[in-house]
């Protein structure tokens, strides 16, 4: 719980607080910045984690009032190893401290009992602690339980992929069954019984999906049939999503979405002003995307 709100209650919260939509990534790529070079610590992993933690802390104080939410990738972590891990935790201590809801992308699924020690493990107290994660559904209705009845039970959110923004998306996403249905409008399907089920009446379900800013098309058709569940939507920036392709992920009210994008955030100088340049990419993506939804 963020308080006594639950987490798509808070981010509905923070998304008018702050007027933003943006999610900020948080990938580590130490070597795409001097200062978190491999080559200036000997590939030392603790050393180069412990940069990327001092990078991303100063892009933190730069770009928190102007975003939404951030979003962890965990590759980025678990390629550094043990340090890597303990840098996830630092960063997502130190979001959570600033009020910043976290989503860490792990795209976890398995079967029932192993989903459920996964979703201990990033939506407990105990662990990281993350408010909402990233899950697959490939395992089935008994893969994806787990994740659900912990966020419902902890007041935390679960972002259940239906089409992702990679290029090569579509050869399986949108293979159609018999019948015509996509595969990802059948898994979309699920995900609104799912998160029908665990609502229990409230306006936001604890189960939200991830749907890739490069494919406008669904997404708008996907915001007409889950008006009761989030969008995390990737791929905005660096692979393409623009501002008026990820328009028709919000509401009415222009809620319902956050919208994701790190290499064009966090990655945009080889300087020292690093993070006063991911302070103007994120205030332009602000602006670009408020300006795409004309006042809602
Ligand atoms: O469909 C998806 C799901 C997740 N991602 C993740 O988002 C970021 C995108 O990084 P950019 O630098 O903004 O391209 C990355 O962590 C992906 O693993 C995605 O891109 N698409």
């Amino acid at each position: 719980m963020l308080g006594d709100m639950t987490f798509f209650e808070r981010l509905a919260a923070r998304i008018q607080e702050t007027d933003s939509r943006v999610c900020l990534g948080i990938d580590p790529r130490p070597e795409a910045h001097p200062l978190t070079h491999p080559d200036r610590f000997a590939g030392d992993p603790a050393q180069v984690a412990k940069a990327a933690v001092y990078y991303f802390q100063a892009i933190l104080e730069a770009t928190a009032p102007l975003v939404a939410c951030a979003k962890l990738q965990a590759a980025f972590f678990e390629v550094l190893g043990i340090p890597g891990l303990i840098a996830m935790a630092q960063l997502i201590a130190d979001l959570k401290a600033r009020g910043v809801p976290v989503i860490v992308d792990a795209k976890r699924g398995d079967i029932g009992s192993t989903a459920e020690a996964y979703a201990r493990a990033y939506l407990g107290d105990g662990v990281f602690g993350a408010d909402a994660l990233t899950v697959n559904p490939y395992l089935g209705g008994d893969g994806l339980a787990p994740f659900a009845e912990q966020a419902a039970r902890a007041g935390r959110g679960v972002f259940v992929l239906v089409r992702t923004s990679n290029p090569r998306a579509a050869e399986l996403q949108d293979l159609e069954l018999r019948g015509g249905q996509r595969l990802y409008e059948r898994v979309a399907e699920s995900v609104a019984a799912l998160a029908e089920g665990c609502r229990g009446g409230a306006r936001y379900a604890p189960v939200g999906a991830v749907v890739g800013g490069t494919a406008p098309e669904a997404l708008a058709a996907l915001r007409a049939r889950l008006p009761h569940v989030w969008f995390l939507v990737p791929g905005y920036g660096a692979q393409g999503g623009r501002p008026e392709g990820v328009a028709g992920a919000f509401d009415a009210e222009g809620l319902g979405a956050v919208v994701s994008s790190s290499r064009a955030l966090t990655y945009c100088s080889d300087g020292a002003d690093f993070a006063e340049r991911a302070r103007e990419a994120a205030a332009e993506m602000r602006r670009a995307i408020n300006r795409a939804l004309g006042g809602r």
